[in-house]
């Protein structure tokens, strides 16, 4: 089984899939496989632009978990998608030393759900499974990937509300 587990960057995929990987589950990391694929660069958001598709034609499928924002582009058996509040988020990336710009662009695309959106748009509901880490030690986020993977976790969505983020942030 291929799982996907993806969500905007600062839920934290990468500390989860460092301890699966410690507990020997086969984990690839999209930012692992994406160097043959970056066309271009976005200086004013900072970013690499990626041949999304090539990326997605040539991915070799995996028995595992692939880890990282790009993960539900692929043709997933699952997928797991990591929620955190808006605020919690924005602190994380700042602690991570993101300039508040980008924060904020990031805290921004978790309150809109867009990862969910594009989850929805390739996914049917039955192989999604949401997941909110706000509050949540990554050991316990891990231990829900297993429980994914080895088809004991019920298939979730829409408990996360970021609605009195955005409503706090209108003029
Ligand atoms: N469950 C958690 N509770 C508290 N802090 C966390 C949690 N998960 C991750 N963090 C912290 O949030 C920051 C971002 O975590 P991480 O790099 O795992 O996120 P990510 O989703 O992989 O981001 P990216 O897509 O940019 O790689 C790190 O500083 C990490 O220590």
């Amino acid at each position: 089984m291929m799982l996907g587990l993806t969500g905007v960057p600062g839920t934290g995929k990468t500390t989860v899939a460092d301890i699966l990987r410690g507990r020997g589950v086969p984990v690839i990391r999209v930012n692992d496989t994406i160097e043959p694929y970056i066309i271009g660069s976005d200086p004013d958001r900072d970013t690499r632009i990626i041949d999304e598709d090539r990326w997605v034609e040539e991915f070799p499928p995996v028995e595992g978990v692939v880890e990282g924002h790009l993960a539900h582009l692929l043709p997933c058996d699952r997928i797991v998608i990591l929620r955190c509040n808006p605020e919690v988020l924005f602190e994380r990336l700042i602690r991570r030393g993101y300039t508040e710009e980008k924060a904020l662009e990031n805290a921004l695309a978790e309150a809109l759900d867009t990862v969910l959106i594009e989850v929805f748009e390739a996914f049917e509901s039955e192989v999604i499974y949401e997941f909110e880490t706000t509050d949540t030690d990554s050991g316990t986020v891990a231990d829900f990937v297993m429980d994914v993977l080895a088809d004991r976790a019920t298939p979730s969505h829409g408990r996360c509300d970021w609605s009195d983020y955005l409503l706090n942030r209108m003029p």
